[in-house]
This record gives C-alpha cells, sequence and structure tokens, in this order.
C-alpha cells in the first residue's frame, strides 16, 4: 500500500511529466521522484525528448548530483519503468544498479518493446507497486498512451466560435473572435502538440502562420510543432505563411496532385476517400486515416486540429476526435460558417454526445473541454 508521502511525490512526478508535452515524441513524457530510506526528496526527474535520458535516470542523477544517499529508497515514477536498451539503456536495471528497494508506479507500459520492467526489478529483489493515482497519470501521457493502444496520433479539435457557433463572419473575415487571453492559450496547445492540421479551405480563407509565437508557458522552452496542410490538389502557393522557416511544415496532397511549383516544400501524396453516410456529399478527400498514419510513421503522437469545419467533420465522422475544446466568445454573428461541418449525422439519434471534462474562463471567453462518450475508434486498416 502506497503511503501519503508516496501520493504526494506521484503528484509532483506527474506535474515534472508535463513540462515535457509536446517535446517527447514518439515518447510518453515521465516524470520521477526518488525519495530516501527515510522518505525524503533526493531527487527530481523527467525525461525531455526522445533520445535523452529517461526520468529515472534523471531523477537518480540529480539526487547524485546533490549529494544524496539512495540506497534502501523508493522510486515514484508515473509510468512503469522500461526494461529495453533503446537510444539510452533500460531504467530497471539502473534503478537496481543504484540500491532502489522500492518503486511505485502509476501506470504500466502498455509498449510491447518496453514493458516488463516491473518484472525485472520484482527478479532482482525490488519491492514494486503499480496503479498509484493511474488516472491522473494516464490523463497526463494521454496522447502518447492513445497512440501506443490505437496505433495513430491523439487528436485534439480546437476551434473559436462566437456563442452562436459561428467561426468567421459572412464576409470571411474572423480576426479576431476571441480574445487575447484565449489566443495566448491556443499557443500552449500548439506547442504541447506534435502536429498542428488545417484543411485547404482555411489555408486559402486566411493564409494562417500556425506555429507558435511568445512563450505560452513561463520557464518551459519553445517546441514549434510540424505544420499541416491538407490540400488535395496543391492549390498551396509558395508564399503562403505556412511556408516560412518558423517551423517545419508538410502539405499533403492527392496521389494526382501537380506539385512542380513546390520544390523544396515537404510533400506527401495520400490517397483519397469519397465523403460517405446519409450526408455525405460525395467530393473527394485525403483519407483521414491515411493521413493519420502517415503523421504516425513521423513520429506524431498529438495533433492539434485547428479547422476548419469540413474537415473537422471528416474527422468527427471518421471516428478521430479524441478531445474537442471550444473557445466561445460572448459575441453573435447570425451569419458565417458554422464550427462544424458534415460529420455523418443525419438523425437526432446519431448526435454525437460529449462529457465535459473542464470548462474554464479566459478573459471575457468561457473554454470548454470535453470527450465524445463513445471512445473515438482504431483506424480503419487492415491491420486493426
Ligand atoms: N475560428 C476558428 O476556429 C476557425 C475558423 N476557420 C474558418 O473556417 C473557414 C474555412 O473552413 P472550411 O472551408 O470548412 O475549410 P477546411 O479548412 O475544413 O478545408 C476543407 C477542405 O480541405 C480539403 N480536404 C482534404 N481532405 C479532406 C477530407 N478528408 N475531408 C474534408 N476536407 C478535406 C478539401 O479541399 P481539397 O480536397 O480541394 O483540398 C476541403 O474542401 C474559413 O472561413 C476560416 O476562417 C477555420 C479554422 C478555424
Ligand atoms: N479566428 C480565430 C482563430 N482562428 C484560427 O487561427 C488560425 C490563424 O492562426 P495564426 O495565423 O497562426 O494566427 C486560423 O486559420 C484559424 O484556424 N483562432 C482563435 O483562437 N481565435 C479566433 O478568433
Amino acid at each position: 500500500m502506497a503511503t501519503a508521502t508516496e501520493a504526494d511525490a506521484m503528484r509532483r512526478a506527474i506535474e515534472l511529466a508535463s513540462r515535457a508535452l509536446g517535446s517527447t515524441s514518439p515518447n510518453p513524457v515521465v516524470g520521477c521522484v526518488v525519495l530516501d530510506a527515510v522518505g525524503r526528496v533526493a531527487g527530481e526527474g523527467w525525461h525531455r525528448r526522445a533520445g535523452e535520458s529517461h526520468a529515472e535516470v534523471d531523477a537518480l542523477r540529480a539526487a547524485a548530483d546533490a549529494g544524496h544517499d539512495v540506497r534502501g529508497g523508493t522510486a515514484v515514477v508515473t509510468l512503469e519503468p522500461c526494461n529495453h536498451t533503446g537510444r539510452t539503456g533500460p531504467c530497471s536495471q539502473a534503478l537496481v544498479e543504484a540500491g532502489i528497494a522500492r518503486v511505485v508506479y502509476a501506470v504500466a507500459d502498455p509498449n510491447p518493446t518496453a514493458t516488463g520492467g516491473a518484472a525485472t526489478l520484482a527478479a532482482a529483489g525490488v519491492e514494486t507497486e503499480g496503479g498509484l493515482l493511474a488516472d491522473e497519470a494516464a490523463a497526463g501521457n494521454a496522447a502518447w498512451l492513445t497512440s501506443v493502444l490505437r496505433g495513430r496520433p491523439f487528436v485534439v479539435w480546437k476551434y473559436a466560435a462566437t456563442l452562436d457557433g459561428r467561426t468567421a463572419a459572412a464576409d470571411g473575415t474572423s480576426r479576431w473572435i476571441t480574445s487575447a487571453e484565449s489566443r495566448a492559450d491556443v499557443h500552449r496547445l500548439r506547442a504541447e502538440a506534435d502536429a498542428v492540421v488545417v484543411g485547404s479551405g482555411t489555408l486559402r480563407a486566411d493564409d494562417p502562420h500556425l506555429a507558435v509565437r511568445g512563450q505560452p508557458t513561463p520557464g518551459r522552452p519553445v517546441t514549434q510543432p510540424l505544420r499541416v496542410v491538407v490540400d488535395t490538389h496543391a492549390t498551396i502557393t509558395p508564399g503562403a505563411r505556412v511556408l516560412d522557416d518558423a517551423a517545419p511544415t508538410l502539405v499533403v496532397v492527392g496521389e494526382e496532385a501537380d506539385t512542380r511549383h513546390l520544390p523544396g516544400v515537404d510533400t506527401v501524396r495520400l490517397p483519397g476517400e469519397k465523403a460517405t453516410g446519409p450526408t455525405g456529399d460525395g467530393k473527394a478527400g485525403i483519407a483521414v486515416h491515411a493521413l493519420l498514419g502517415a503523421l504516425h510513421d513521423r513520429g506524431v503522437r498529438s495533433v492539434l486540429l485547428e479547422g476548419g469545419a469540413t474537415l473537422a467533420g471528416a474527422f468527427l465522422a471518421a471516428g478521430a476526435v479524441d478531445r474537442v475544446i471550444g473557445y466561445l466568445a460572448p459575441a453573435l454573428l447570425g451569419a458565417g460558417p458554422s464550427a462544424l461541418g458534415d460529420a455523418g449525422i443525419a438523425t437526432i439519434a446519431q448526435v454525437l454526445r460529449l462529457d465535459v471534462t473542464d470548462v474554464a474562463r479566459l478573459g471575457p471567453d468561457l473554454r470548454i473541454t470535453a470527450t465524445p462518450t463513445v471512445p473515438a475508434t482504431a483506424p480503419a486498416t487492415e491491420e486493426n
């Protein structure tokens, strides 16, 4: 049974892990607090980016640097210590060698290549306990856990709308619907995501930049996401703002697209799919799961879908939205595009219900975070 000190240490480890959101893919975020034999904090650590030290090794090093003896102590870690030698050595071995007597972890590692750390520790005589604050730790690692379990990135669909659900005015103007506070929060979402995705409609309407501006989270280094434009017919022009060098950009085009006007631009050709279902208009677009598969192959574990309504509808119809974040401004437009296009829902019996997980005030606006009550689905690929 974990102690209150260990629970406090786990809360701290979850906070430490969150500092690296957006920086560790394809790895998880992991935090670790090492307690000495009498339960004092000896060292803290977290995994900062793929290829760098894992959280346990980072915390052991911090303890050693501070001159603390951790023999007979306890490692409290948000994810089961890994058991494999990747770019760094196995953490289970490092903990054994440091003389750690007990390991408390939150979430078992579902990754087939890394799992088994708890068994290795137990075999070496280390007491192990899993499951402490597992729900909180899993929520902090939702993107990575989703990507391991579903074989595609975790998708957050974000939109900014008036109270009557409009995302632009009738003449197409949209800057700005939401407040400066809300927009700063969107830059935090971008920094925490591996990729930001928009459709070609948004590209043409807004010429968006999509990079992180400023420093959304004080004290945390800014990581830029991959900017992704879904543009079947390669309509993007070389002068588009999204093609500057502020962050990498990937242009996703159809198999037949002519990309000769885009020398030096990173493009990927993907198969199309026709919108189906009772309300589908039959127009071809890039197949959503092929898109997510291609991003996954590039190490993308979390996607921020920033619109527009048409692409968001396709993602929802494909069961590929895991979280919805709506920024609602106390303003009315009455006309103009709505937040969501056709999502293949034809009748009220098919309505997509959401659970609200958070409501926050950002300046004058409301931010509502919600998840589909029916979990988003795995990709419809042959291996599933
Ligand atoms: N306030 C907000 O939060 C936001 C507002 N907006 C506003 O929304 C409007 C643009 O939205 P919208 O016109 O819906 O454009 P989208 O950004 O949703 O782009 C839609 C286009 O994406 C391409 N596409 C490629 N694959 C797919 C697929 N599988 N499913 C659907 N589309 C696909 C299609 O064109 P093709 O196949 O030819 O490439 C399609 O027409 C603008 O007014 C913009 O200002 C946009 C984003 C956020
Ligand atoms: N109008 C609007 C948003 N619009 C979104 O922001 C994109 C522009 O990004 P950038 O060019 O990087 O500033 C645009 O294409 C659309 O996706 N977002 C918001 O948070 N609030 C707003 O009021």
